[in-house]
């Protein structure tokens, strides 16, 4: 038997690819967000260096990677901005169709749509959840 493969538990993080990797589909996603015209209003005043960096050692976290986040809570950083349930979904989908398009393994894809799942009440605007 080989003891490291068996003992060693490798994070989703370390599959795809590490910190390349992340920076990569996070470069792809803000292009695609930028691009949609429903969302690019959001990021007219941010500093889109910053936040690319933000998301990138978010979704590192996420991914089970080193923990090196320090920017603002999602709820925080979220709030203030009043967004509707259909514009997550659209943030969310342009996020995994990048990591189905760099070929990121489809159990690591399901890990993600499960996070975006548990953070939505902490994006969406109270007044603007289903049911609120
Ligand atoms: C699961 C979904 C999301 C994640 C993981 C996420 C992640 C983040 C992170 C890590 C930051 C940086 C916070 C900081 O700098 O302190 C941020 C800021 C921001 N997010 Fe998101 N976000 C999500 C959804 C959304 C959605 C749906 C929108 C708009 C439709 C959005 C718009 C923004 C904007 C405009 C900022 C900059 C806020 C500012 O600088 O004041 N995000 N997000």
């Amino acid at each position: 038997m080989t003891v490291t493969s068996e003992t060693t538990p490798v994070s989703h993080y370390q599959r795809i690819g590490g910190a390349s990797s992340v920076k990569a589909a996070v470069e792809l996603f803000y292009d695609r967000v930028l691009a949609d015209p429903e969302l690019a209003g959001y990021f007219t005043d941010v500093d889109m260096t910053g936040q690319r960096r933000h998301l990138a050692l978010m979704l590192t976290v996420v991914l089970g990677g080193p923990n090196e986040y320090t920017g603002r809570g999602l709820a925080e950083a979220h709030q203030p901005m009043n967004i509707p349930v259909a514009h997550y979904a659209k943030v969310g989908a342009h996020l995994t169709e990048v990591l189905t398009q760099l070929g990121v393994p489809a159990d690591v894809l399901a890990h993600v749509r499960t996070v975006l799942g548990e953070v939505q009440d902490q994006v969406v605007a109270t007044g603007n959840r289903p049911g609120a």
